[in-house]
Formats: C-alpha cells, structure tokens, sequence
C-alpha cells in the first residue's frame, strides 16, 4: 500500500481532482472519473461504477477506456495510444488525435517516454516503469456473466468471494479439453481477493499485471466500471494447483521482421509469425532496447509443455475416500438442536398464533390472517441418528427445514450445531453470508426436486467440484478422485461423470445430488422428500442407498416426508406434524407400531393400505 500511496501517478490523480477544466470531458464527469480511480486503487479488483458519458467515438472504440484517459490527464502527460500493437492502426491514430485535441497533451510512440498509454488488446512489450499508468479498455468487466446471469447474485458473489461457479466452469474445461482454453479475457485473482477479467489482452500478457511497478486502469463504457490493479499487486491467473497456466506460443517461433522469440507472435496470412507490438519489433530491428530487461520480463516460464498436461476422457485415476472427519455432539447428547421453532408469513408475528394450530384446525390467524406455517416445533439429533419429520401436505414440516437450511428466516426460535462454538451460538441470528457457508461444510441438503440442488447444465462430477470448490479444493485430480469415489457410492456409472445432468433419468439425478450433498462430508444431512416424485422401483433404489449411506456414517439426519415408508426406512425417531404444529413425537417403530394421536393413525394407515 505504501508503494501505491508513493506512486507518483496515484498521487498525480490526487493533483487532477482540483484540475482546470478544458475538453470534451466537462470538469463534473472527470471528477467523478478520477473519484471512481481512486476507489479503484484503494479496492483492486473491484468494479467501481462510475457515471458513464456518451462519447463521440463508435461503438467498440472503447469508451470506458477513453474517458478513464481523458479524465486523467494533466498538463505533464504524455500519451500514446495503441490498439492491437498499433500505434499508426485507423483507432489509433483516431484516438489519440481525439485525445491530444481533447486535452491538448503532448503525444508519442515510444513507450518509455509516456506517462499514459491507452490500449485494447496489448500491454506493450517494452517493460512500464513505476509512474506509468495503463489504461485498457473493457468490453466486459463482469468475470462472472458467463457463469451467472443476475447482477444481485453476481455481487452478492464477490462480496462473499464465492468463486466456485467459476472454478466449475475452469473444472468444465479442463475436463472437455485437456486444457483451459479461455484466451482474452483470462480471470485473475487480485490481492487475494476480487476475480477480475483481464479485457481483450492475450494469455501472454496476464502475467505483466503481476506485481507490476505501473498502475493499470480498466474502464469498461457499457457497463460503467473502473477497475485497477496498483503498482506492485498481486495479479495470479486462476487455475488449479496441479494445472499449469499457460501463454500462447511455442519456444520455436520467431518474428519474421525482427527475430524475437520473447515476444508475443501473431500469425500472418503466409504461416509466418511476427510480433503484434510494432513499436518494440522496430526498436529491435533498430537495437534500440534493453533485450535483457524485456527477456527478465517475458512470461516464457508459462509456454506450454504439452506432457506436464492433465488427461481428458473417461475418468481412469484413483477414487478418494474421504478423510471422515469426526461429527461433533454436545455433552447433552445432541449434533442439531431446534428450540421452539416458529414460522408466521404475513402480519402480527407471534401475535397471530392463537386460534390456530390442530385445535382450531387451521393455520390462518383469526387475528391477524396471517398464516401460522409452524409454531413452537422443538428437537434434538444425536450424532448418528435419523429424525423423521411426516405430516399432510401444508402441516409445516418443509417450513421447519427452510428455516434450518436458512432459506427462510424463522420468526420465532434457535437452532444449535454442535459443531459451532460447541452448541452455544444460536444459528437463526447468522448474517446471510454465514449460513451460506454452514451451508458448504456443516449441513448437506438434498431437495425433493434435484433440479434445485444442481446445475443441470453442469456435468455429475461438476455438480460436485461446485462444493468442493466453494469448501477451498483447488487440485483437479483431487476433486475428480473424489467425485469419482462419490458417485461410486451412489451407484452412478463413472462413465457418466463428465455428462450434464440434464441428460440423466430422475433417479440417476437424485442420486447426484445425494453425492453432492455428501461431498464435504457433513456432520448434518437434511433430506426434503428425497424420493417423492420418482417411480416406486426408483424410489426403491434411492431408498436403500440412504438407508446404506446413513447406517455407514455418523451424520446426524433430518429426513422430511409425508409417506411414513420413507420414514420407516430411514429414521429412527419421528415427530408428527398436523397445522403446524408437533402432535406426536416418539420412536419411529413404536409410533408406526401403536400410533396414539388420531392424526398419526390416519398417516399410518395410509401406509399400511
Ligand atoms: N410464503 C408463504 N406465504 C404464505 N403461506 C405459506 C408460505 N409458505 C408456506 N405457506 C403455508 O404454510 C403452511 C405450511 O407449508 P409447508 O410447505 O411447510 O407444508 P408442508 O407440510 O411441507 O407441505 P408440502 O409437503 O406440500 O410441502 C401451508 O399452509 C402453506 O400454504
């Protein structure tokens, strides 16, 4: 931080707030640009927006990265201008000419004489120097629009530096290719903390933003974002830790023109390759450079080495069994707690509960007409054991689950883990960030619908990387052994790992989503009517592998259902709920055996019929 407060651009940018006024850029939009760079340093990686201006360039000119210039020239500056390696290309030269009109700035061709480049596709091959400022213009600064669609969940993604979609889609990759195959646009983590894209710019040059002595500015027009790395940030290109990242080219190809072989080559129509920065391919030809500097520079430790690639194709390597990890209990005997778990939708709170519940046989308040989905529901799950939660259709028992999943906020209650501080902490006030992550490591959920528990378009074995990676796995082979062990075990054939899910039958689905939610190993399970909706032979199948998986492992269990052969099957303890509310509690055997409440001896008999 201290370099970035010493860089003389950064505090250059200080100076220009109080800036004349002068160009095409009114004083008002350059303010709020240098403003917007500021918070940009301040945050690298994050998409500051900024009040965007209609600029009198075409569309794909690169607006975003025009204004960011223009607000931030000074008298002092020196500019020069590139576009795809080209200082004299039609933009170019168009830009610049705009620019230096603009802000009546001088202008040049030689990197190292400039204060300012602005430039699309190319970081130039001469090395920036501290005081330098890289200004690159963004088609699109959102790294994660094409792993997520909503701009909420979007940011609610890097507020949390929840990035496991992103490393599905790297894991995706590497599965159908071999190889990552991104090339513009490379996401990068930066500081440790936002993944950024890294605009047009080649593979190549991605390791130039690492640790750089320059400030680097992205201005992206359309979607009104500055984003920065500072001088001497860490800029690390994701990819797993067993997989190298990798730059276009190859150690034989040489510029035709000048003879490089550290720079970055473009081809030409002939099979011939040159350099695609002209102004260092002529200072070459020229000797005009420092070679040593710019080869100390050149990412050629990253070219590729075609035999230290991954294996794609059918998975063929070790399964992983997972270390199991031990499932904590409180000294009372209990992994998961719920205390006097309420859940009132619409007005009054704990107010429109009387004159509702079995009793008054319905769960709309008299007083309120609110509707009381569930009141003072309490119990315990000991390590090891299955608690059953059946009832009608409406009883409540999806109302209890959604509030200890945390896809609801109870209006009433507390719920313990033991595995959080021992018990003591109550689960109910955890922020939305927090239960997310309890989410990854402590509780596995299996909907009654798999299409809410995985990515259809994602493949078996990506559904899982999806939790490993959100619980910090980052070693490919040790996410697919693992995946691979997983879908043993729910019986899916591992010739079908690598296909979307989308393709499987119901069955095989569920089955997915049950090695999903097993994947981080859980001390607690809770399973939403896990084989409604599947054919009775189907059902049969999931059925007896959650009875196999539960009798191997020491989860605690929450199973809802509203069939009492599911329950029978899988649980050992049972509470009944009737309008929301628990009317019979017992040993599920016992309860199936001699049911005492009227409403448990309807549930019953429908079973045995
Ligand atoms: N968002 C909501 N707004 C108003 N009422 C709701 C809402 N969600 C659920 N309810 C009501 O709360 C009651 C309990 O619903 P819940 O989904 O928990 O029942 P259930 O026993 O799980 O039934 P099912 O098996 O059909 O899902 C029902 O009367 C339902 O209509």
């Amino acid at each position: 931080m201290t370099a970035v407060l010493e860089s003389r651009t950064v505090a250059g940018l200080v100076d220009a707030l109080e800036g004349p006024e002068r160009g095409i850029l009114d004083e008002g939009s350059k303010r709020e640009i240098r403003r917007a760079s500021l918070t940009a340093v301040c945050v690298p990686g994050y998409q500051v927006p900024f009040g965007s201006r209609e600029m009198p360039v075409a569309r794909g000119w690169g607006s975003g990265g025009l204004q960011v210039t223009l607000g931030l020239l000074g008298d002092e500056d020196v500019v020069k201008v590139i576009d795809q390696g080209d200082d004299d290309g039609v933009n170019a030269t168009n830009l610049r000419r705009l620019i230096v009109e603009s802000e009546r700035c001088e202008e040049t061709q030689d990197t190292r004489e400039c204060s300012v480049v602005q430039s699309r596709h190319r970081i130039p091959e001469q090395p920036l120097r501290e005081g330098q400022t890289l200004v690159l213009q963004v088609p699109v600064a959102e790294p994660l629009r094409g792993v997520e669609k909503s701009v909420s969940e979007c940011a609610r993604m890097h507020a949390e530096a929840d990035y496991s979609m992103m490393w599905v889609s790297l894991y995706e990759d590497l599965v159908r290719n071999g190889v990552i195959t991104k090339t513009t646009g490379y996401p990068v983590l930066v500081d440790d903390r936002y993944v950024m894209v890294t605009t047009p710019i080649p593979r190549w040059d991605v390791p130039r933003l690492n640790d750089s002595p320059h400030l680097t500015l992205f201005g992206a027009g359309r979607e009104k974002r500055i984003f920065a790395v500072p001088p001497y940030t860490d800029v690390e290109p994701l990819t797993f830790d067993d997989v190298r990242y990798e730059v276009e080219g190859s150690e034989q190809q040489r510029c035709v023109r000048c003879g490089s072989s550290d720079t970055f080559l473009v081809e030409s129509t002939g099979g011939e390759f040159a350099c695609s920065d002209i102004e260092w391919c002529t200072r070459v030809r020229d000797e005009d450079v420092d070679a040593r500097l710019h080869t100390d520079n050149a990412p050629l430790r990253f070219l590729p080495d075609p035999s230290a690639r991954v294996r794609g194709g059918v998975f063929t390597g070790a399964r992983r069994e997972p270390e199991v990890r031990p499932v904590p209990q409180t000294a009372d005997g209990w992994t998961l707690a719920a205390r006097g778990v309420g859940k009132v939708h619409g007005p009054g709170g704990a107010e429109a509960v009387p004159g509702t519940g079995p009793d008054a046989g319905t769960a709309i308040s008299p007083l309120t007409g609110a509707v009381v989905a569930a009141w003072d529901v309490d119990f315990d799950v000991a390590l090891g054991e299955a608690l059953g939660v059946i009832g009608e259709s409406g009883s409540g028992k999806s109302t209890v689950l959604r509030c200890l999943v945390g896809d609801e906020r109870a209006t009433a209650g507390s719920m313990y883990l033991a595995g959080v501080d021992g018990g003591t902490r109550n689960i109910f006030e955890f922020d939305d960030a927090e239960r997310r992550a309890l989410r990854i490591d402590t509780l596995g959920l299996v909907h009654q619908n798999p299409v809410d528990g995985l990515t259809m378009t994602v493949s078996a074995g990506g559904n899982i990387a999806e939790r490993l990676t959100a619980a910090g796995w980052r070693n490919y082979h040790e996410i697919r052994d693992r995946a691979a062990w997983l879908l043993e075990q729910v019986e899916v054939p591992l010739d079908r790992m690598d296909d979307p899910v989308q393709t499987f039958s119901g069955g095989m689905r569920q089955r997915v989503q049950i090695a999903k939610a097993l994947a981080t190993d859980p001390g607690v399970l809770l399973l939403d009517e896990p084989t409604t909706g599947l054919d009775a032979s189907v059902a049969a199948g999931v059925l007896d592998l959650l009875r196999t998986l539960l009798a191997e492992r020491d989860t605690a269990a929450v199973v809802v259902s509203h069939d009492f052969s599911v329950i029978e099957a899988l649980t050992d303890r049972t509470i009944v709920m009737n309008v929301g509310r628990v009317v019979e509690a017992g040993l599920t055997d016992q309860l199936f055996q001699d049911p005492h409440h009227p409403y448990t001896q309807r549930l019953v008999a429908a079973a045995r019929r």
